[in-house]
């Protein structure tokens, strides 16, 4: 649906002169710095994948998403949408393909919210009925019926943010870019959507690219996840694989029918390491490339009879930000 082979991007900036004019310098200056924001990224992905893009500022990610959906042209690589190249095929590109950019908004400030969607189904050359058919639909599922006739610049950030995911699905694209669709909004705003996207996902098929820095979104939303850092691909795989590949530990705290002795426990290599003992109770640090849990805990069977098993997984925000 997806295929990026060996993308770059170079952006060229004229170096800023100093002291007197030094703006008119700069603008008659033939010294430019290049800034490679891409650098080589290749990734295919396929319909009805959820996948997260993620990375630190700066990391070339908008510059990605904007070669991706035809606003930028790449230095050098191929973009390929459903088989087609959106600098080349545009418009074509363009029906299948739903872009938000959730820092900005592709409404009308000053218009009701319905006379946008108006605009956008024109702009889309929509029927009136496939126009009504997909409001319906939106409308509803997204709950903005009470303010679709107020204008865009009155609406809350999240009322907002609804109202731009409806716009960015009006034609009924098969394709979604998301740039970070929950930035600024609350815990219960961002479930809503969360749970929104999981659904056109699952029940309509929609192939979703998301870029976003809320970690909560890519693990509760994303099966795979691309992390770029310094215009390079770092990672492409699951959320687990990223944990294991990271090598954070697993915690496991595990309590006894009986007090225990240490002794019998295989810590000799450095899979599992010995936390905290007392009495009864056991934590162990599992390293779960070299030791699955199950075979973890068939060492800690051998300690006593066990009656009661907690684990806790390292929190994914601290494994993104070793990968950054
Ligand atoms: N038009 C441009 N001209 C020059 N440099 C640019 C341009 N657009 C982006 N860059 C530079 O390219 C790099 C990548 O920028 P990009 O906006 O793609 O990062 P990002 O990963 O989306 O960051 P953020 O998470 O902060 O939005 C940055 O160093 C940025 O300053």
């Amino acid at each position: 649906m997806i295929a990026v082979s060996h993308l770059s991007k170079q952006f060229k900036t004229p170096v800023t002169k100093e002291g007197r004019f030094k703006g008119i310098r700069t603008l008659l200056s033939r010294d430019y710095r290049i800034k490679e924001a891409v650098s080589d990224i290749s990734f295919s992905i396929e319909p009805g994948e959820f996948v997260g893009y993620i990375g630190p500022n700066g990391a070339g990610k908008s510059t990605t998403i904007k070669m991706l959906s035809g606003i930028l042209h790449p230095s050098s690589g191929e973009v390929q949408i459903a088989g087609m190249n959106p600098h080349r095929e545009r418009r074509q590109v363009a029906r299948r393909l739903g872009v938000l950019f959730g820092q900005r908004t592709q409404l009308w400030w000053d218009l009701p919210v319905c006379d946008s969607f108006d605009i956008l189904a024109a702009m889309y050359g929509l029927s009136s009925e496939a126009k009504a058919n997909q409001l319906n639909q939106l409308v509803d599922l997204l709950d903005l019926s009470p303010f679709m006739d107020t204008p865009v610049r009155k609406l809350s950030l999240g009322q907002r943010m609804r109202a731009d995911i409806v716009a960015a699905l009006l034609h009924n694209p098969d394709i979604l870019f998301l740039d970070e669709p929950t930035i600024g909004l609350d815990l219960i705003a961002k479930r809503n959507i969360r749970e929104f996207l999981r659904s056109i996902n699952l029940e309509l098929g929609k192939t979703i690219l998301l870029t976003t820095h809320d970690m909560d979104d890519i693990e509760q939303l994303c099966g795979r996840v691309i992390v770029i850092n310094d215009g390079r691909l770092g990672f492409d795989g699951t959320i687990d694989g990223l944990r294991r590949r990271i090598g954070l530990p697993t915690l496991i705290r595990v309590t006894y029918r009986n007090a225990i002795m240490l002794h019998d426990l295989q810590t000799e290599d450095s899979s599992l390491k010995i936390i905290s003992h007392e009495d009864r109770s056991l934590t162990v640090a599992c390293n779960r490339e070299q030791l699955t849990a199950m075979d973890a805990l068939k060492r800690l069977e051998q300690l006593g009879e066990i009656e009661d098993v907690h684990m806790d997984e390292p929190d994914f925000e601290d494994v993104v930000h070793r990968v950054y």
